[in-house]
């Protein structure tokens, strides 16, 4: 069966990467895609003006839509597909707990499933360091992202996911963001460290020292095809299922 999707931020370095990744695949299809900065063509496919996708949403009746934009389009548009009865796929970060709530709202009306990040590679990252920390106890944690230079949320929806899962093996503990002057560590804290350079597509590590010796887990995307391909995967794997809350973690089951 081929799934039907809709793009947003078309025209953005997610939204042209998703349509490049849709052109490659039999399971996907793209029904239309929008973006603030309307006209032209993206991938062979026209970029309709994103004030009209509840109208599109009701026209064009895609399975899903698939969203890589900002934090306040990422809710608006969530509701949109709640009232057209769309499933929606966001990896949109820096939204805020109300943002988030948004979404849980139009996850009572239809399928959403949002992850910070659309690799395999970071979903097993997650494992190893939910695994890692506990085992060992103790050791300071000090976590790094790096991501090309026209992001703007800091630290990275990523960096944020991987220090819930921390804190949900070891407890909640305080987050220090960079370090200048006096600055001693405490126990229990994380160092948190976001770096902005060149085209970098997403780095994450979580170092964890202590007992004379240091445990490095890293991952390095090597380009945002495989975001895409993650989000892509998750729309299929979406389509046609009940409303609710969904974690890309089940698409990888
Ligand atoms: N979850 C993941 O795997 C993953 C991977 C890469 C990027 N991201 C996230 O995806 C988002 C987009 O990243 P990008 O590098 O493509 O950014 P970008 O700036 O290149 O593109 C964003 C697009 O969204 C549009 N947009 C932004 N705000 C909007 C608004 N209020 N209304 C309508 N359109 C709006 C812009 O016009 C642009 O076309 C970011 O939040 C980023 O962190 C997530
Ligand atoms: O390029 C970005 O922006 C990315 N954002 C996500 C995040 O904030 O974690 C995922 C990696 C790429």
């Amino acid at each position: 069966m081929t799934v039907r999707v809709a793009v947003t931020g078309a025209t953005g370095r997610m939204g042209e990467e998703v349509l490049a990744a849709a052109t490659d695949r039999d399971d996907v299809a793209v029904a239309f895609a929008v973006s603030r900065s309307a006209g032209g063509s993206v991938e062979g496919v026209a970029v309709e003006d994103a004030a009209d996708l509840p109208t599109l949403l009701t026209d064009e009746t895609p399975d899903v839509l698939v969203d890589f934009t900002g934090p306040a389009s990422c809710v608006e548009y969530a509701a949109a597909c709640a009232e057209a009865g769309v499933a929606f796929v966001s990896g949109t970060t820096g939204l805020s707990q109300g943002g988030f709530d948004s979404l849980r709202e139009a996850a009572e009306d239809v399928p959403v499933l949002y992850a910070s990040n659309f690799s395999r590679g970071i979903a097993a990252l997650r494992r190893a360091v939910r695994e890692a920390v506990p085992a060992l106890d103790g050791y300071d944690i000090e976590l790094t992202e790096t991501h090309h230079n026209a992001k703007r949320d800091a630290p990275s929806g990523t960096a944020l996911t991987l220090l819930e899962d921390i804190d949900d093996v070891r407890g909640d503990s305080p987050r220090v963001h960079g370090r200048e002057g006096e600055a001693p560590r405490t126990e229990s804290e994380i160092g948190v460290h976001a770096r902005r350079a060149g085209d970098i597509a997403g780095e994450h590590e979580v170092l964890l020292a202590g007992n004379h010796e240091s445990l490095s887990l890293t991952h390095r995307a090597g380009s945002r095809g495989v975001f895409a391909a993650g989000a892509l995967d998750a729309a299929a794997w979406l389509s046609g299922r009940d409303a609710g809350w969904y974690d890309f973690t089940e698409v990888l089951e």
